[in-house]
């Protein structure tokens, strides 16, 4: 198929390069039919507030603040209920309290949410049995099930993906600005949870000294705004470029071009190829973009990047998500970080410590080990201590459901244990512990 719909106005460069990792839709009318559609629809975002996150990721990249980025590997169009959405918005709040209060900085808070639905695979088909079909690209794609029939394409999804980050985009608007979010509910974010779990228990402590903290600000007449809301963004990577493409909008103010599908979107380790249509793509849009570099990025590649992607040096325009594995970071970072910092670009640097630690356990299933993530953002740490730049942020795949689908951690997952509730829908995620116990362990490595 191509990604080339001739029905959109938005002509740019990036149609007439390559793009990895797209959908081969057998129906290449149904696509376009459906991209014109989505063309017409309200944005899910708007452009002052992809902005004001492009502002926020700037205080990142200059060394005053730290991003969360969290959410599903995966997020599937049947998973789109209250329960879920809410179980995930607490355990990022819950981990962003842990460390604004421990770590004492200001934590800019961005989802794995609203259209996570796209999925880059290291392989185009899947065996199972013998038998050989598409592999699975995400909802906004293909179905899971393991069917001929399921596994085809079908660019309706496209539109499905687009209803369904609307309706989880309204309702993590309407818990972080109407009451949910206030700092007054530390408690009853865990209230679920405390009980049968050690970092849960560590948790409620913690939320005893906040309670206390403001306590004595309101007795001494301080109650800001800011305790009762918390400013929450989208993102997601930008992988379908049939679907970014429908939903960039020129912004009236400015005449600029935004993606309004999420206040961020990321560019893969899998299409980040410098003379690809992604990195064209995101090269013509307004949005904050990050882009996950890998162990085998080059100095060279990550200045060129910078080139394409952030001409005008302008801090909090990129983010690189670096993924280079545990046993990798502190041989590969130094120099990344040396070459970039000598080139006078300030980017936001953030540690993605699930991508680069994936295995197959002897079950077959994908997981991750606790200590290895660690480790890796321990590395992270350490090199950019050793270097004098700023640690920015972590970038991690993470539910709030009790899953079993990384091991280790405190309430420790044993590889036996990965049967019981392995529910991703693609790779490994921490479970609400795991995350927390994380959240814990970051605040006391920035804090030193
Ligand atoms: O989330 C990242 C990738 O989509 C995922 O790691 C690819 O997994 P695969 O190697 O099973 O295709
Ligand atoms: C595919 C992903 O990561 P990466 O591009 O780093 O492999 C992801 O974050 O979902």
């Amino acid at each position: 198929m191509s990604v080339n719909p001739d029905s959109s106005t938005r002509t740019s460069a990036w149609r007439d390069l390559p793009a990895a990792q797209q959908p081969d839709y057998p129906d290449a009318e149904a696509l376009r039919a459906v991209v014109a559609d989505l063309e017409s629809y309200p944005p899910l975002v708007f452009a002052g507030e992809c902005d004001q996150l492009r502002a926020r990721m700037a205080a990142v990249a200059r060394g005053e603040a730290f991003l969360l980025q969290g959410g599903d590997c995966a997020e599937a169009f049947d998973q789109v209920s209250a329960d879920q959405i809410r179980a995930k918005l607490k355990t990022l709040l819950q981990m962003s309290a842990v460390l604004q209060y421990a770590a004492a900085v200001p934590v800019v808070k961005v989802g794995r949410i609203a259209g996570q639905y796209s999925k880059p695979r290291s392989k185009p088909t899947e065996v199972r049995d013998g038998v050989t079909l598409p592999t699975y690209r995400g909802d906004s794609v293909n179905g899971a099930d393991f069917t001929a029939e399921a596994r085809v394409p079908d660019p309706e999804r496209l539109r499905r993906m687009y209803h369904a980050s609307a309706a989880t985009l309204n309702l993590v608007r309407g818990f972080t600005t109407g009451g949910y979010a206030d700092l007054r509910q530390v408690h009853a974010w865990n209230q679920d949870f405390v009980r049968n779990s050690a970092s849960g228990r560590r948790y409620e402590a913690l939320a005893r000294e906040i309670d206390n903290a403001l306590n004595f600000m309101r007795a001494c007449g301080a109650d800001p705004a800011e305790f009762h809301s918390v400013e929450f963004y989208s993102s997601h990577e930008a992988l379908l470029l049939a679907y970014e493409s429908a939903l960039t909008r020129t912004d009236s103010r400015t005449g600029r071009l935004y993606d309004v599908s999420a206040h961020m979107v990321w560019i893969g380790e899998r299409t980040r190829q410098l003379d690809g249509a992604h990195i064209a793509f995101a090269s013509e849009i307004r949005n904050p973009i990050g882009v996950k570099l890998g162990p085998t990025t080059t100095p060279e590649e990550a200045l060129t990047l910078i080139e394409r992607l952030d001409p005008d040096r302008e801090p909090g325009r990129l983010t690189f998500i670096t993924r280079m594995g545990a046993d990798r970071i502190r041989d590969r970072l130094p120099t990344l970080v040396e070459k970039v910092t000598a080139s006078g670009a300030q980017v936001a640097w953030v540690c993605d410590p699930m991508h680069g630690n994936t295995f197959e356990a002897a079950s077959g299933h994908k997981t991750r080990r606790f200590d290895d993530v660690l480790d890796e953002v321990k590395g992270f740490f350490e090199v950019h201590k050793g270097l004098g730049t700023h640690p920015g942020g972590i970038h991690v795949e993470l539910t709030g459901d009790d899953v079993t689908e990384c091991v280790g951690g405190g309430d420790e997952i044993f590889v036996d244990d990965l049967h019981q509730r392995y529910e991703t829908a693609c790779d490994p995620r921490l479970n609400r512990s795991q995350s927390l116990d994380l959240a814990f362990l970051v605040a006391e490595m920035y804090r030193a």
